[in-house]
């Protein structure tokens, strides 16, 4: 589908706008407006071709590319480090801005830089994978990963736009975006059931980058995070009893513990796939979640062609990475649930059986 653009409002103290449509790269200048002198533009060098069409609109502004990493191993410290001393060189003031050309581990990183960077300069993002479009580059979440596991630095830092241009996703390889509709699917069971509906009813035009149909999914999956990170930004907890921003956690306990486990070598909406087929029998069988919903799971993620099955590491490994989860408190685990269709909630302090039993359900032994 070509057609308008949409634009989608993020409200808070820090507003910013997400920009929906074909053809839209014009946008990026406009949100970085008339105040920078520089802009430091941060992309993986395969994606160079992007960021040159990005550079070409930004004739006003004295470019300086920052090459990162491609993928999860540009999310370290001496990454980051190296893209501080390009800047210090290069005199970047808080005037100034950086905009990120690629998928969320570049959102991720070059959002962290931003954070960083004089304790916070404007970042715009220009996400050109699935996953970043409907996820990564919106609600100013900006981190790198550690020894210990994933993401566990890094800062909120909201960015002055995010620039999503449908047209790019023409190059992405099929299994990228398909890791991408595990977090769709996520937003689906969280928050929007029609987002379920559309997968199941017609799953090979939500793999048709072009289509009518991954334009709306991709529209419904950035209003669901909009909704939740308007209400509850830093992860505190949000209003109406609603559990908050760890809502968008869903499957990421498991998801996390087994991108670890395996080096990183899974992609993320891959490890966010088996992570929820995990926590919906782990949910299931602390009489939260009923069969149908949690059989719904393994269901709309094969339509798609995502993993539901995943036995490569020992229980005891994910499970002492797990309990280093941000969501953890002390000894206590907890796992964002579905109570029924979009209704999350929190589960704290399952059973070890049961833990292990949901294990062996995912693994396929059970
Ligand atoms: N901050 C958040 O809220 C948030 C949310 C979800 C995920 N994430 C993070 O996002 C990361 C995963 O992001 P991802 O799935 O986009 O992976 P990625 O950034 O590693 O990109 C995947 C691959 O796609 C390539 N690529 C990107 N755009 C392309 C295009 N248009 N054409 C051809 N190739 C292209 C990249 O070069 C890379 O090799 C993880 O680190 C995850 O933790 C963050
Ligand atoms: O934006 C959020 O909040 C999310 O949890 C979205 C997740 O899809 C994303 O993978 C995020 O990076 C996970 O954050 P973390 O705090 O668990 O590291
Ligand atoms: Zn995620």
């Amino acid at each position: 589908m070509t057609g308008s653009e949409t634009r989608m409002h993020v409200a808070g103290a820090s507003p910013y706008d997400v920009v929906v449509g074909h053809g839209v790269l014009g946008e990026v200048a406009r949100m970085i407006g008339d105040r920078p002198e520089r802009v430091a533009v941060c992309y993986p060098e395969p994606l160079v071709h992007l960021a040159d069409k990005v550079i070409a609109g930004l004739d006003a502004y004295d470019v300086l590319r920052i090459v990162l990493p491609d993928g999860e191993v540009a999310k370290t410290g001496g990454v980051a480090l190296e893209a501080w001393e390009q800047l210090g060189a290069a005199g970047f003031t808080r005037s100034d801005a950086v905009v990120t050309v690629g998928g969320g581990a570049t959102t991720d990183m070059g959002g962290f830089i931003a954070a960083t960077w004089l304790r916070g300069v404007p970042v715009v993002h220009v996400p050109t994978t699935l996953l970043a479009m409907v996820d990564a580059a919106v609600g100013g979440k900006t981190g790198m990963n550690t020894g210990a596991g994933k993401n566990l630095v890094g800062s909120f830092h909201e960015p002055a736009g995010v620039v999503c241009d449908l047209d790019v996703l023409g190059t992405l390889a099929e299994p990228e975006l398909i890791a991408g509709l595990g977090e769709v699917v996520k937003c689906g069971f969280i928050a929007d059931p029609a987002i379920l509906e559309l997968i199941e009813k017609n799953p090979a035009d939500a793999l048709e980058p072009r289509s009518a149909e991954l334009r709306e999914l991709v529209e419904r999956a950035i209003a669901v995070k909009i909704a939740v990170v308007v209400d509850d930004l830093k992860e505190t907890g949000g209003s109406g009893g609603h559990p908050g921003r760890e809502v968008l956690n869903y499957g990421h306990t498991m998801a996390h513990a087994i991108e670890k486990a395996t080096d990183y070598r899974i992609r993320h909406g891959e490890a966010v796939a088996l992570g929820m087929v995990y926590v919906a029998e782990l949910a299931r069988l602390s009489g939260r979640t009923d069969d149908e919903l949690a059989a719904r799971h393994a269901s709309a993620l094969e339509a798609v062609g995502l993993p539901t099955r995943f036995d490569q590491a020992a229980f005891e490994t994910l499970l002492a990475t797990m309990r280093v989860d941000k969501k953890s408190r002390g000894s206590h685990l907890r796992f964002v649930v579905l109570d029924g269709l979009a209704q999350p909630a929190i589960l704290a302090d399952p059973s070890e059986e049961h833990l292990r039993a949901a294990y062996e359900h995912l693994a396929g032994v059970r």
